[in-house]
């Protein structure tokens, strides 16, 4: 069924609301998803991106409903990722010449998937098609935000700007808009596809908002193609952008640690004490890795300007839930941000070296010393802890000061 999203353009996407991971196993969808497809029908009739694979022949069959395939004039393909292209077999099968217009890397990210010969037409940044009614549609590569293929499309009249998988978030809601969505889905969502999907690329999104905003476009609309639409103060998530892509944190410490006998854990929460009772203003939150989502994990340390990490020593070495996480985050590229090693150990107590080298080379700045704790905690390994929390803020305050 369309939607209107405004004068002759209509959403005939995807809501996808059992959608639990995204990616794979890589990405948390608890919140659901969409796969946002548009219908313009000026006097030409144009089809922004698809659907996912999964839900081709429904998105086919649903097209076919409402329009005669015959009548698309063009298919723009903002992306390759078959999270948008994936119903295009499906679709070509029925209209085998329709043109599509994409970016040059795009021809080789669809011919690399579908191995199919199709009408491919190459457009670059600035390059636009009439599609009568006084109205054009024009393009605005992204590249590698987030593939080489990347772009967005924007239609001049009715200033849309179909931003793709920039400004999106995994949100499956019964409202299409902003405005009628429940705003704290919304921000943590959002907040989450940056941090996880997007943080890798901040530097090349900067560049490209400055590009967009220098652009001078008039956008009234932000039409992603995952979760709702920016319709109220479309630029509110541009702003948000510009500050997330900035070596972005909040006044946010995060302590995170796994344990095998809850020694790790009894340490973790002592020195969270000792950064509460050394800044009163400073938002604490303490994770226990092997009870936490990654993606959501990922996202408190996008948010933190600092976080600790514990581990027992395990065989010389720290638990594996660490290892793969720690990996994570170097992949995230996250920038300016600090952190400190912890953990208890029984005989040779190498865990603290082992994930402050690990957060080093994940590009973390390792402040202060490590803190290790022989097995479980004594009254004055107690106080040792506390008074780490509240050395790690004090380091914190010196490391700002010396950069
Ligand atoms: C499988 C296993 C391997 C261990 N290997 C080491 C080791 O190589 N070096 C060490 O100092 N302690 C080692 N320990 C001891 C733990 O580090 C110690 O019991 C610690 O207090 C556990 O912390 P936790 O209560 O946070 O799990 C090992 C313990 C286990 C169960």
């Amino acid at each position: 069924m369309k939607r209107l999203v405004k004068n002759n353009v209509n959403w005939v996407g995807k809501v996808d609301w059992e959608l639990r991971k995204f990616h794979g196993d890589e990405f948390s969808t608890n919140s659901g998803s969409t796969y946002n497809s548009y219908l313009i029908q000026e006097e030409k009739t144009v089809l922004i991106d698809t659907v996912w694979l999964p839900f081709a022949e429904e998105f086919v069959d649903n097209l076919a409903s409402e329009i005669d395939l015959e009548d698309i004039d063009l298919i723009v393909v903002n992306h390759g990722e078959v999270d948008h292209s994936g119903a295009l077999m499906k679709l070509m099968d029925r209209i085998p010449d329709t043109p599509i217009y994409c970016t040059t890397n795009a021809v080789k990210s669809l011919k690399g998937q579908y191995h199919r010969d199709w009408n491919l037409n190459v457009v670059k940044t600035g390059d636009s098609i009439d599609i009568g009614n006084g109205k054009s549609l024009v393009f605005v590569e992204m590249r590698m935000l987030h593939w080489p293929d990347s772009m967005a499309t924007y239609m001049t009249g009715d200033n849309i700007l179909f931003s793709n998988d920039a400004f999106g978030q995994h949100y499956a809601c019964d409202s299409l808009f902003n405005d009628t969505a429940d705003q704290c889905t919304l921000y943590n969502e959002a907040i989450k596809y940056y941090a996880n999907i997007l943080t890798p690329f901040s530097k090349l999104l900067k560049n490209k908002l400055d590009e967009i905003i220098g652009m001078n476009l008039d956008i009234d609309i932000i039409a992603t193609s995952h979760g709702v639409i920016w319709r109220d103060d479309p630029m509110q998530i541009v702003r948000k952008y510009m500050e997330w892509c900035d070596d972005y944190s909040e006044n946010q410490i995060t302590v995170i640690y796994d344990t095998m006998w809850e020694g790790t854990k009894r340490v973790a929460e002592k020195i969270v004490e000792g950064i509460a009772m050394e800044d009163g203003e400073v938002t604490v939150k303490l994770f226990n890795i092997a009870k936490t989502d990654d993606n959501d994990l990922a996202t408190e340390i996008f948010k933190s300007k600092a976080i600790a990490i514990g581990s027992p020593t395990v065989s010389n070495s720290i638990l594996r839930s660490l290892v793969g996480f720690i990996h994570y985050l170097k992949e995230l590229k996250f920038k300016g941000k600090k952190a400190a090693a912890f953990g208890c150990y029984g005989w040779s107590g190498e865990s603290p070296k082992v994930l402050a080298e690990m957060l080093n080379d994940a590009g973390f700045e390792i402040v202060g010393e490590n803190l290790r704790i022989n097995w479980n905690m004594t009254t004055e390994a107690e106080a040792e802890a506390i008074e780490y929390g509240r050395q790690f803020v004090k380091n914190l305050g010196a490391s700002n000061e010396n950069s």
